[in-house]
């Protein structure tokens, strides 16, 4: 950190679809990024995906071609939490949305980051307070930063406020969030879903129930969605874009909290029990060609 207090040094915890867009977004603003994944082959996914995005702004002119290197050169990939975190002024984890890999990360960080670093979770639904209850009075640092997919692209990060994350720590998640260019929303009290996966939560179940009925095509009912509403995307190509495993997980914690409203419907489970994950794994709802 700069002696006013600004951040410089930022570790992502997880490297996979959101993790790998968070890294390139604080790199392509100047801060230098550990990239943590458990997995070698998702690091060099992640970094593939990085470079693939980069070419994609280069393209459109929102980027020069020179800038390509220097960014991917400001993010440094790891297998492991211990040396990626020390000295850095952020961590925002984006782990599998299970709140006991959640605990498991927070831990690792909490003891190996400097004490005043804050410590982010991407979680789309789970309590913050919750996961930081595993760090005792370190929880004060634990906050919500709920980014978008795809991160890079998306204007938003939802902060969300657990029972003890302190006012300093929100006030640092809110101006790290500014520096990569975002707006943000605050969620005042944690509960699960904050706002924004309460509201979409809806749209999807809807649109999983009329699919679960026969009332029209996967393809009809994301047409409806989009030119009705000016949606750039229906609600089942948004799962695929997703990721139907962490849309599943993120449904089961919902209907956990808030009941059957949320209840995951069979066609969403079906689709993750045979291993169809929306574009990551090449088939989905839709096919992707992979
Ligand atoms: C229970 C609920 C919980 C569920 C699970 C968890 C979910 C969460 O917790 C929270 C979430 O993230 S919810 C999802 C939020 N995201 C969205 O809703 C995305 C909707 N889609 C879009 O905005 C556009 O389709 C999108 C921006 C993606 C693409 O735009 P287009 O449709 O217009 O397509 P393109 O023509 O391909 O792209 C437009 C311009 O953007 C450039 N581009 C696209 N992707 C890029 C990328 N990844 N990197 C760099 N550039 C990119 C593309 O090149 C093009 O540029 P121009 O040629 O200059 O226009
Ligand atoms: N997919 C999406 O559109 C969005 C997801 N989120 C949230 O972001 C988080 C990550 O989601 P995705 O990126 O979609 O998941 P993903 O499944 O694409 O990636 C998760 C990554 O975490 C890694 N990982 C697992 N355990 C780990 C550990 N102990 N240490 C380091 N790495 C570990 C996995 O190897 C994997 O690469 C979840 O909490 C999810 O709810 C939030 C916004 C949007």
């Amino acid at each position: 950190m700069t002696d006013n207090g600004t951040v410089q040094k930022v570790a992502v915890i997880g490297g996979g679809v959101m993790g790998s867009g968070i890294a390139q977004l604080a790199a392509t603003v100047g801060h230098e990024v550990r990239l943590v994944d458990v997995s070698p082959e998702r690091l060099e996914t992640a970094l593939a995906a990085i470079g693939t995005s980069l070419d994609r702004f280069i393209r459109s002119g929102r980027l020069e071609t020179d800038q390509r290197e220097e960014i991917l050169g400001r993010i440094t990939p790891a297998t492991r939490i211990p040396e990626a975190v020390e000295g850095v002024d952020v961590v925002v984890e984006a782990v599998l949305e299970r709140l006991e890999v959640k605990h498991q990360v927070m831990t690792e960080v909490a003891a190996h980051a400097p004490a005043e670093a804050i410590l982010g979770t991407n979680t789309s639904q789970l309590s913050i307070t919750a996961i930081g209850s595993v760090l005792g009075e370190g929880a004060s640092r634990v906050v919500g930063m709920h980014f978008f997919n795809p991160a890079v692209l998306m204007r938003l990060v939802e902060l969300v406020k657990g029972l003890e994350t302190s006012e300093d720590t929100l006030r640092r998640a809110e101006d790290f969030a500014r520096s990569l260019g975002k707006e943000t929303v605050v969620c005042l009290k944690d509960s699960p879903g904050f706002l924004t996966s309460r509201i979409s939560a809806i749209l999807r179940m809807e649109a999983l129930h009329m699919l679960e009925e026969g009332l029209a095509s996967p393809e009809d009912i994301d047409k409806a969605v989009r030119l009705a509403f000016n949606h750039p995307m229906g609600p089942l190509e948004l799962g695929d874009f997703n990721g139907l495993d962490t849309y599943l997980d993120a449904l089961t914690g919902l209907h956990a909290a808030h009941g059957e409203r949320f209840r995951p419907p069979v066609v969403l489970r079906n689709m993750v029990a045979a291993g169809r994950l929306g574009r990551k794994s090449g088939r989905g709802f839709y096919d992707h060609g992979g």
